[in-house]
C-alpha cells in the first residue's frame, strides 16, 4: 500500500523503515530539513539497533524515501501516519500543537481521500479533535476518515518489538477503516486488537502507567529490603514466578526516565484531573520516581557527608541502554545535584555522549571511556547498564582513589564483584565492603548476600 508518516523521530522513522520491510511504499515527511539531509545520505538521526541497515535495505529497493514536502510526501497515498510529539506542557499535560499542526498540514494538502492514522500517544478525545481539525480544513470533495493506532515500542529495542510486539491496537469508528489498518498490519503476524478510538487512546496511557507503577512499586520494595537486610533480586524473582504479577518490569533501580513514562504518567494524571478524578495512586508512582531518582545520592551523602571536591565518575548518561537518547534520564537530575554540591563531575557513556553534552551542565568533563572517568575518582555511580558497563574489568576500580563503586541498576552480580578489593552499594541489595588497609583484610559482608 502507498503510505506516508508524518515525523522522522525515534516512532515516526522506526514505523516508516518497519512498514517499508514489510512491502509497502512509505515516504517520511521530517520537518528538520537536516535530518532528512543526514537521511537522504543513509545516517540515521538516531542510534537504534539494526535501523540503519535496515532503513538502507529498503531505500535501496525503492520502498522507503524521505522529504520535507507534505505535497510530494502525501500525493497517491492511501494512509497518511502522524508520529509527531507530545511533548509535556508545564503543568503535565500533553502538548498537542504538533499534532493540531500536522492535522492542519494533512487538511490542506492531501489530494485524495485517505486514512489518518495516529501513532503518536495523545489523550482521550484528541482523535476526535484531529478529525475535527481536518474537516474544518480539508476541501469538502475530500474524505478523511481518523483512526487510532498507538505505539508500543521500545527505544533501543524497537525494530525488534515491530516485529515481535505483544499487539496491535487499532482503534476506528467504521469497520472499514480498522480492515484497511489490519490489512497494512498483519504481515507482521502480531495479534491485533481493534477496539473503540477513545479505548484504544486510553489503552496506550494505561499500559504505559501499569508499567511504571510496577517499577515504582519494586522501588518501593527494594528500599526497605535494604532496611530489612532482604535482597530485592531474590523477592523480585520470586515475586515473578506468580503468572499473575509476571516477571518482567521488576528490576529495581534509580527509577524510570525517557521520553514516555515520565511525561505519559503526568499526561494521564491530568487526563484523570480533567473528569474531576483524582488518580492517587499514579501521583503517588510519581513521586516515589522522583525520590528514587535521589536514591544514588542520599548514598554519596551518607558515605562523605560532603560532596565539595570530590570526584565522582558517572558511568553511563542515557536513560537505558542502546539508546543516544537523553529525555528524562536520571543522569540529567543527578549530575546537576553533584554540580550544584561541588563535585568535580566526569561522565561516560558508549553512544549517547554528544547528546548528553548537549544538555548536560557545561563544568561536566565528558570523557570517552570507563577507564578516562573512574581513574582517580572518589566514588564511581553506574547510570546505565550498557554492556559494555557491566562487564567492565573490575581491575580498573584500583585507579580510584578510594574503590566506592554504586551500582544504580543492580546490573552487577554480587558474587562477581566479591572477589575484588571494592567497597559496592546497589540498590535493595547487601553491600560488599572489601578493603584491605594497612596488610590487614578487613571483609564486611552486610546482609545476605548470595
Ligand atoms: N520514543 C518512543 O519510544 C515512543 C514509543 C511509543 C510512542 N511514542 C510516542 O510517539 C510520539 C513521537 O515520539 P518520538 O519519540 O518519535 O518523538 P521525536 O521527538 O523523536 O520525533 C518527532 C519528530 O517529528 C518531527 N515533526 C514535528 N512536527 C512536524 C511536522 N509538522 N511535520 C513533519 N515532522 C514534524 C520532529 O522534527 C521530530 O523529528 C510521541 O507522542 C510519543 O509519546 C514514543
Ligand atoms: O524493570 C524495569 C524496567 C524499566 N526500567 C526503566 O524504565 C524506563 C523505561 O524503560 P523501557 O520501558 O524499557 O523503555 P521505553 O523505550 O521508555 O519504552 C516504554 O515507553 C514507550 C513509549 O510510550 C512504550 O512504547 C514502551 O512500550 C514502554 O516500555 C527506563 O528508564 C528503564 O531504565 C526500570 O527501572 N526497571
Amino acid at each position: 500500500m502507498e503510505l506516508a508518516v508524518v515525523g522522522a523521530g525515534y516512532v515516526g522513522l522506526v514505523t516508516s523503515v518497519c512498514l517499508s520491510e514489510i512491502g509497502h511504499h512509505v515516504t517520511c515527511i521530517e520537518l528538520d530539513k537536516s535530518k532528512v539531509d543526514k537521511l537522504k545520505k543513509g545516517i540515521s538521526p538516531i542510534y537504534e539497533p539494526g535501523l540503519t541497515e535496515l532503513m538502507m535495505k529498503n531505500v535501496n529497493l525503492g520502498r522507503l524515501s524521505f522529504t520535507t514536502n507534505y505535497l510530494e510526501g502525501f500525493k497517491n497515498k492511501d494512509v497518511i501516519y502522524i508520529a509527531v510529539g507530545t511533548p509535556e506542557n508545564e503543568d503535565g499535560s500533553a502538548n498537542l500543537s504538533y499534532v493540531d499542526d500536522v492535522a492542519k498540514i494533512i487538511a490542506k494538502n492531501v489530494k485524495r481521500d485517505a486514512i489518518v492514522v495516529t501513532k503518536s500517544t495523545v489523550p482521550v478525545g484528541t482523535n476526535n479533535r484531529i478529525q475535527t481539525i481536518i474537516n474544518n480544513h480539508k476541501p469538502s470533495y475530500i474524505s478523511i476518515e481518523v483512526v487510532s493506532n498507538p505505539e508500543f515500542l521500545r527505544e533501543g529495542s524497537a525494530i525488534y518489538d515491530s516485529f515481535h510486539g505483544d499487539r496491535i491496537v487499532i482503534g476506528a469508528n467504521s469497520e472499514k477503516a480498522a480492515k484497511l489498518i489490519e490489512e497494512i498490519n498483519k504481515p507482521f503476524n502480531i495479534p491485533i486488537y481493534i477496539t473503540g478510538i477513545r479505548s484504544a487512546e486510553m489503552i496506550k496511557y494505561a499500559s504505559n502507567a501499569f508499567l511504571a507503577t510496577k517499577i515504582s512499586f519494586i522501588n518501593e520494595i527494594a528500599n526497605i529490603c535494604e532496611r530489612v537486610d532482604a535482597d530485592v533480586e531474590q523477592v523480585a524473582y520470586g515475586m515473578g514466578l506468580d503468572h499473575r504479577i509476571g516477571s518482567h518490569f521488576l528490576n529495581a533501580g534509580i527509577g524510570y526516565g525517557g521520553s514516555c513514562f515520565p511525561k505519559d504518567t503526568k499526561a494521564l494524571i491530568q487526563i484523570a484531573g480533567n473528569v474531576a478524578y483524582d488518580f492517587e495512586l499514579l501521583q503517588g508512582v510519581v513521586n516515589v520516581n522522583k525520590k528514587q531518582q535521589r536514591i544514588l545520592l542520599d548514598k554519596l551523602y551518607d558515605r562523605f557527608g560532603n560532596l565539595k571536591g570530590k570526584k565522582i565518575a558517572l558511568l553511563g548518561l542515557a536513560f537505558k541502554p542502546n539508546t543516544d537518547d537523553m529525555r528524562e534520564a536520571p543522569s540529567i537530575s543527578i549530575s546537576s545535584e553533584l554540580v550544584k554540591a561541588g563535585a568535580i563531575v566526569y561522565a561516560y557513556d558508549p553512544i549517547a555522549i554528544d547528546n548528553a553534552k548537549q544538555i548536560l551542565d557545561s563544568s561536566i568533563h565528558f570523557v570517552y571511556n570507563i577507564e578516562q572517568a573512574i581513574g582517580g575518582a572518589d566514588a564511581a555511580l553506574i547510570l546505565t547498564e550498557w554492556d559494555e558497563i557491566k562487564n567492565m574489568d573490575f581491575n580498573l576500580i584500583n585507579t580510584m582513589k578510594y574503590p566506592l563503586l554504586i551500582d544504580g541498576r543492580n546490573c552487577i552480580k554480587l558474587k562477581d564483584i566479591k572477589p575484588y578489593q571494592i567497597e559496592y552499594h546497589s540498590i535493595g541489595r547487601s553491600s560488599v565492603k572489601n578493603i584491605k588497609s594497612n596488610n590487614s583484610e578487613v571483609v564486611c559482608q552486610v546482609g545476605e548476600s548470595k
